[in-house]
């Protein structure tokens, strides 16, 4: 997982690493507390008890800060190569050039400036101006699903939207199984009518983790089946419909109209973006685009597992300005992961 934007950001805390240990100066106050140290030990050495091997320990100690505990002031200048290079980097990660921008700006602001205090191993500064700026980033746009659920009227209807083959069909079956483990009653509603295949996948999907499925004939009108399915919800008291939509029509100007009109006559309680995070930009931009027509409340990035660059699930929240809520971790339907910062940035580190 996220392989190659690990390497660039350890490239990046090593040239940057070495750029602080050659600024880096000791600092004066051990220094000085190494003297008053001494001074003391010379007046203790007249004391023929076992308190100078104590003190003899404190000196070590001391001179061991001495060589270790440093700080440094770091200027534009300082940073303006590593800097550059970590545009590179996140730019060839498929980070967008806005969020790319955003986090050099909060590396900079993090490391310009102020006296920082470090230890023997520099790249920790660095990571942590790292860590800091990514959990910025990615912390924009938090939206507590479970909650959500929890707290709204039932039936719930989740509209799923994005282009076919990115994992959406799974993703359904997945989302159908953690609310199944939370203990409400799903119902899946085919409403990829366009292809016969979709409806047999979604009704494969729907044996296998046990839900109702709603599903008409192919061709039929999507809006439809997804109305039905909200009234066998309401009559069954099911409390969640998860809805497949299509997502290859003749045009993109049909698949958008579509998708408008069955958001018109189904009114989803949230509209939920697909796709996979191996797509890196082209993901980011479709999410754009599926906003724009419909728009939705928050995506679902799949095959995070097989994502060796992270571009997608970094800007995707900062771009959409709408949360990601679930992460595909594998092809099993337990293999999805409510979406939380901290993780992800701690998986770019280990
Ligand atoms: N590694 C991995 N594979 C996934 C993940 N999510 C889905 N897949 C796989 O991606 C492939 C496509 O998934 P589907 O759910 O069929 O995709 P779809 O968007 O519904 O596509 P259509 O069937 O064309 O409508 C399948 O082989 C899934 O098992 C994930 O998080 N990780």
């Amino acid at each position: 997982m996220f392989n190659k934007l690990k390497d660039k950001l350890k490239g990046f805390k090593s040239s940057l690493g070495n750029k602080i240990d050659e600024k880096a100066v000791p600092l004066e106050h051990e220094e000085e507390l190494l003297k008053e140290d001494t001074s003391q030990h010379t007046i203790d050495k007249s004391r023929p008890d076992s308190s100078g091997t104590k003190k003899s320990a404190g000196i070590t100690q001391k001179a061991k800060a001495l060589v270790f505990e440093r700080e440094v002031i770091l200027d534009e200048n300082d940073l303006e190569d590593p800097l550059w290079e970590l545009e590179i980097a996140l730019l060839e990660s498929d980070i967008a050039m806005s969020v790319s921008e955003a986090i050099i700006d909060s590396v900079k602001q993090e490391l310009v400036g102020t006296r920082k205090r470090i230890g023997k191993n520099t790249d920790e500064l660095v990571e942590q101006a790292l860590r800091n700026a990514l959990l910025k980033i990615m912390s924009a746009n938090i939206f507590d699903f479970d909650e959500f659920i929890e707290n709204a009227d039932k039936p719930v209807n989740i509209v799923f939207v994005g282009i076919n083959g990115t994992g959406k069909t799974t993703t359904i079956a997945k989302m159908a199984n953690y609310l199944k483990k939370r203990g409400y009653t799903p119902v899946l509603a085919a409403g990829d009518t366009f292809r016969a295949g979709a409806i047999d996948q979604l009704d494969i999907h729907s044996k296998k983790v046990e839900v109702k499925i709603i599903k008409h004939k192919e061709g039929g009108d999507p809006a439809a089946v997804i109305y039905d399915a909200l009234e066998y919800a309401k009559a069954n008291k099911a409390d969640v419909i998860l809805s497949d939509t299509a997502g290859r029509l003749h045009t993109n100007v049909n698949l958008m109209s579509q998708l408008k009109k069955i958001c018109r006559i189904s009114s989803p309680d949230l509209v939920i973006f697909v796709d996979e995070a191996v797509a890196g930009n082209d993901a980011v931009e479709r999410a754009s685009q599926f906003n724009e027509a419909v728009p939705i409340d928050g995506s679902i990035l799949t095959k995070i597992d097989a994502d060796a660059k992270g571009g997608a699930a970094i800007s995707i929240a900062y771009i959409t300005n709408k949360p990601i809520l679930f992460l595909g971790i594998g092809q099993g339907y337990d293999d999805l992961k409510k979406f939380d910062p901290e993780w992800f940035v701690n998986k770019l580190f280990e």
